[in-house]
């Protein structure tokens, strides 16, 4: 049985490849005996088709009803220009649905499962414990919602009413900790971490063994859990792969773009070549899949425009293409397009090319653009970043506000507890301030210890309240040095498009005001204009 259904799957697919082949011979240059070959193909796989793929049924019969009715024509080419969009759309759904509809990969769970209790929801399976208590007091201070629990029965039953980002489970692997028993259940609905008094490679062995995504010391510390949960495949789950499609069909862009979903990418289609250059500054794609041919503009145009601007210039662009002439693709590559992926594509082949190199960008990326310290944007690509989206809030009458953030006295601190507790506070912030923004927006290190924040979409009078917000989370967090802890504070200025008109006005004035912030005590946060 599974031998037959995997012979038609095969079929389908040679099918799939020929019809494309022919179809898009026919679509550059018509030809009754071609189109009569392509006739005899389509039918040829509708009856290798069964009635579960009725999507594919239905294009099958669009198009051998559009083939007969051009043959049974007498004029040897079709008139109207539209009709080859029409068949170029039909041909296209009908070898890329017969390519992927029975090959889908088994889904990926995970991101359904943080749709359900969101990326900032931590079980903690710990025994009650001044430690544990610490440590759920100081995650919330970081924006996490957190369960403790040590009762097998209600974790089952918290993982029943809603997917955590993770549970973090205590434990000294005496083979009776019931965690071992719901490991696998975690494991299946999300990452399950570690955390152990013990360290030696037994305990490690046991905890790759139980499907452990991550081991920790204990105990354990806000911040170190918060850069495993940051880190590699764990950080996908919470800040999944962004992948732009630019197809002029959109009904393609939707198949490419539920296959990408399975397997935990974001996607976002676009249609309008026009609509391009502004769909990356918005989604932040970490690799664009491109139709080669479109009608308005086609794809090495659109890439040759993309890569026109310097911060957009490193992005992959991976081009889907029913072109098959190497030499057209080796001149394409000269151009800067990163790779091709032969229409139509297999599903496994579109996610491993495309996953693979997003992640490797997204790496790089992150290498070029951020301050090595902190993982948070440098000086000139906030600076860049912030002339666009001043350009984009005024073009489109939106809000925009700038933060300017400093740490206070922070010299004694280096004097008092040294330089690396210094960089610890550092890193500290920007953990923080990651957490606790939205992923829209921009966070940077201006400087040594200040900070600057562009809030696009925000008024003046909301930031002044997260600032505020955000201000008295950030002192209740205990800086940890050689077992000595203290706590910091920032001062914060603040200004808006309200009353800049342009980028230098904005800096300016957030300036003036973290000033102000300083002169009248520090630990503050002050708005433009000043009011007394
Ligand atoms: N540990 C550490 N310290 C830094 C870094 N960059 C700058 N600093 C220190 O930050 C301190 C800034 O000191 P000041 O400009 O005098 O300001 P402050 O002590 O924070 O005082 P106020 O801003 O007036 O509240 C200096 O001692 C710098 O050495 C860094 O990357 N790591």
């Amino acid at each position: 049985m599974k031998q037959a259904s995997n012979a038609h799957s095969s079929a389908r697919e040679h099918a799939a490849r020929e019809i494309d082949r022919i179809g898009h011979m026919l679509v550059t240059r018509w030809d009754r005996s071609l189109a009569a070959h392509l006739l005899s193909l389509v039918s040829h796989l509708e009856r290798h088709v069964d009635e579960q793929h009725a999507s594919l049924l239905t294009e099958c019969l669009t198009l051998r009803e559009l083939l007969q009715h051009w043959l049974l024509q007498n004029d040897s080419v079709p008139s109207e220009p539209e009709r080859y969009d029409e068949l170029r759309h039909h041909l296209g759904m009908v070898s890329q649905l017969a390519m992927m509809e029975d090959r889908q990969l088994p889904p990926d769970e995970r991101h359904g499962d943080l749709a359900q209790a969101g990326p900032h929801m931590i079980y903690l399976w710990m025994p009650d414990s001044e430690d544990a208590a610490n440590l759920a007091e100081q995650l919330s201070c970081f924006g996490f919602a957190v369960r403790s629990m040590y009762q097998a029965s209600k974790l089952a039953q918290a993982l029943s009413e809603a997917t955590p980002a993770a549970v973090v489970a205590y434990t000294d692997f005496s083979p009776s900790d019931p965690i071992f028993t719901l490991a696998a259940t975690i494991g299946s609905l999300c990452p399950l971490l570690f955390c152990s008094p013990r360290h030696d490679f037994d305990a490690r062995l046991q905890a790759v063994r139980a499907g452990a995504s991550g081991f920790l010391g204990w105990p354990l510390l806000a911040h170190e859990l918060i850069d495993s949960l940051n880190f590699g495949d764990l950080g996908e789950r919470r800040d999944p792969l962004r992948v732009m499609i630019v197809e002029d069909m959109a009904s393609l862009a939707g198949l490419y773009a539920s296959v990408l979903y399975r397997h935990g990418v974001d996607t976002l289609q676009v249609t309008e070549p026009a609509r391009v250059l502004d769909s990356i500054v918005q989604f932040r794609p970490d690799l664009i899949l491109m139709d080669m041919y479109m009608p308005d503009c086609n794809g090495v145009e659109l890439a040759q425009i993309i890569r026109q601007q310097r911060l957009l210039d490193g992005i992959p662009i991976l081009f889907l293409s029913v072109e098959k002439r190497q030499s057209i693709q080796l001149d394409t590559l000269t151009l800067g397009i990163d790779g091709f992926l032969t229409k139509p594509v297999a599903p496994e082949e579109l996610v491993v090319t495309v996953i693979n190199r997003a992640r490797r960008y997204r790496k790089l990326r992150s290498y070029i653009i951020n301050d090595s310290l902190t993982g948070l944007l440098n000086h000139s690509h906030l600076y860049a970043q912030l002339e666009y989206e001043v350009l984009r809030a005024k073009r489109d009458q939106r809000s925009l506000s700038l933060v300017m953030l400093d740490l206070d006295h922070f010299k004694t601190i280096n004097d008092t507890y040294g330089h690396p507790a210094g960089d610890e506070v550092l890193v500290n912030l920007a953990r923080f301030l990651k957490e606790r923004l939205r992923r829209s927006d921009l966070i940077s290190r201006y400087g040594g210890e200040e900070f600057a924040i562009v809030l696009p979409g925000t008024r003046q009078e909301d930031t002044v309240r997260i600032m505020e917000s955000l201000r008295q989370s950030f002192v209740q967090i205990e800086q940890l040095s050689n077992q000595r802890t203290f706590r910091q504070t920032f001062s914060v200025g603040i200004s808006s498009l309200a009353t800049a008109s342009n980028t230098t006005e904005l800096v300016q004035q957030a300036d003036d005001m973290l000033y102000r912030a300083k002169h009248k005590g520090r630990n503050r946060v002050e708005a433009y204009p000043a009011t007394t």
